[in-house]
């Protein structure tokens, strides 16, 4: 391959590789929020195409003896699936529904990794995603998939779920990089 060609792809193979930072919006999240004491404090990175994150599951989410509580992957899944409906579809959501398969337990104190996508843009209020967790072994233990219902900043407003001065620097901040 000629320099200038190879260079090239290389710079391409590169930037596809690059996982940027996403900055957390919310420090009071049980799933995302540094400053939640109780939470699982997970932080998220995207390559534009996907979002992952990898945490240790604390050992007060243990559901039967040393195994982490099904509805704490759950959540895991929810969130990796909303960071990637928001920062992949630059809108606000909710989760409308989702599924979960179980498909190997997980131990408490070991680390895991979630990775999710958008699979499909249902409608333009819409979202299917999709998530999945594995094990330091490479093993999916839980996936799902998931329908969310994307907002506009006006139509989330509209909703009055959120105080409108936490909308506005979420609306700053949500989609920059940390
Ligand atoms: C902290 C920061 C980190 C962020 C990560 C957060 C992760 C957490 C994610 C979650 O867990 S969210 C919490 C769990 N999910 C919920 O609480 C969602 C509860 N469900 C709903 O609010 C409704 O089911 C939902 C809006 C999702 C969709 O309802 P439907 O599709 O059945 O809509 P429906 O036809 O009943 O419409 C209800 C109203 O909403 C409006 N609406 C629905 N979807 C919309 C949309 N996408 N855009 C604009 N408006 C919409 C619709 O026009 C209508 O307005 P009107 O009452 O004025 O007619």
């Amino acid at each position: 391959m000629p320099a200038l060609k190879h260079w090239l792809y290389m710079k391409e193979v590169l930037i596809v590789a690059e996982w940027t930072a996403l900055k957390n919006i919310d420090p009071h999240c049980f799933a995302c929020g540094q400053g939640n004491a109780h939470g699982l404090h997970m932080r998220f990175f995207s390559d534009g195409e996907r979002v992952r994150s990898r945490l240790i599951i604390p050992g007060h989410l243990r559901g039967w003896h040393t195994l982490v509580h099904g509805g704490v992957l759950a959540t895991i899944l929810d969130e990796a699936m909303s960071w990637a409906a928001i920062h992949l579809t630059g809108r606000f959501i909710l989760t409308q529904e989702m599924t979960v398969r179980f498909k190997k337990p997980v131990r408490i104190e070991e680390e895991v990794r979630v990775e999710s996508c958008v699979a499909e843009r249902i409608s333009p209020r819409k979202a299917l995603l999709k998530a999945e967790i594995r094990n330091s072994s490479g093993d999916i233990c839980a996936e799902s998939s998931g329908v969310f219902a994307l907002f506009t900043a006006e139509a989330f407003t509209r909703m009055n779920l959120v105080p409108e001065n936490m909308l506005d620097a979420m609306n700053q901040s949500m989609w920059r990089s940390a």
